[in-house]
């Protein structure tokens, strides 16, 4: 069996957490292993950077920095190895998030991500690796679209603000822009789902863009 990345995104209270059960459940009844995981996380490591960067106020050049190298080691000890295994790898939040947060919220400059990304998802030259087509992306990334004002009615007391969450709406009006153009760049990649349905229509929404790709089969 191949392996299958997929990750999600969206801005803070789009609904990754609450539909990504369902996929995992979905792959799991079409009998196949499910690797569910997170980022910034992922690893020990990786969820000790997590930490920092959630909550120790730092500039977003540091962010940047923290949240690639948490990729890093989520990348090569739990990511490569469940797709060489040939399992379903469902991600919360990977690599366009870094844009839409670092990049577009915070202003961190969009030339050098790319490098970040290239030197963390690509292979170096002395592994073979020499073009953008070498680099680890998922094959879908479903992304919930949701207007932020709605997405902040929705975390309104439903839980403690992280350090992103406690930002005022107009950050994730940037973050939202974000993910906008990093889905225009990978319009092939990118599954943009209208979050702003109710839980069952949106579910309804993601398991039809991953069975209209295949990944589902009879
Ligand atoms: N379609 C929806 N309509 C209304 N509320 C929703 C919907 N999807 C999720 N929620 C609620 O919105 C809040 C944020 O959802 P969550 O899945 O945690 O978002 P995320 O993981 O993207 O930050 C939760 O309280 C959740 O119950
Ligand atoms: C992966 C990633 C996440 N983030 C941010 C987005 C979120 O606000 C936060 C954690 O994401 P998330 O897992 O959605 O947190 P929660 O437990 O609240 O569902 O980290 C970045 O800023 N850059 C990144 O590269």
């Amino acid at each position: 069996m191949q392996g299958l990345f997929i990750s999600f995104e969206g801005i803070d209270g789009a609904g990754k957490s609450t539909h990504i059960d369902a996929v995992r459940q979905a792959f799991l009844d079409a009998g196949r292993t499910v690797t569910l995981t997170r980022e910034p996380g992922g690893t020990p490591l990786a969820e000790q950077l997590r930490n920092m960067v959630l909550n120790d106020p730092m500039d977003a050049m540091t962010e940047a920095l923290l949240v690639f190298a948490a990729r890093r080691d989520h990348v090569q000890k739990v990511i490569v190895p469940a797709l060489h295994k040939g399992d379903v790898v469902l991600c919360d939040r990977f690599s366009d998030a870094s844009f839409a947060y670092q990049g577009a919220g915070r202003g961190f400059d969009w030339q050098m991500l790319e490098t970040l990304e290239y030197w963390v998802q690509g292979k170096l030259p002395s592994q073979g690796g020499n073009s953008p087509a070498d680099l680890l992306k998922p094959q879908t990334t479903i992304w919930f679209d949701l207007p932020p004002a709605v997405a902040a009615v929705r975390l309104a007391g439903a839980r403690v603000p992280d350090k992103f969450e406690s930002q005022p709406q107009a950050f994730f009006e940037q973050v939202a822009k974000g993910y906008a153009r990093r889905a225009s760049s990978d319009p092939v990649r990118f599954a943009r789902i209208d979050a702003d349905q109710t839980p069952s229509e949106v579910r309804r929404d993601v398991i039809a863009v991953l069975s209209e790709r295949g990944y589902f089969p009879a």
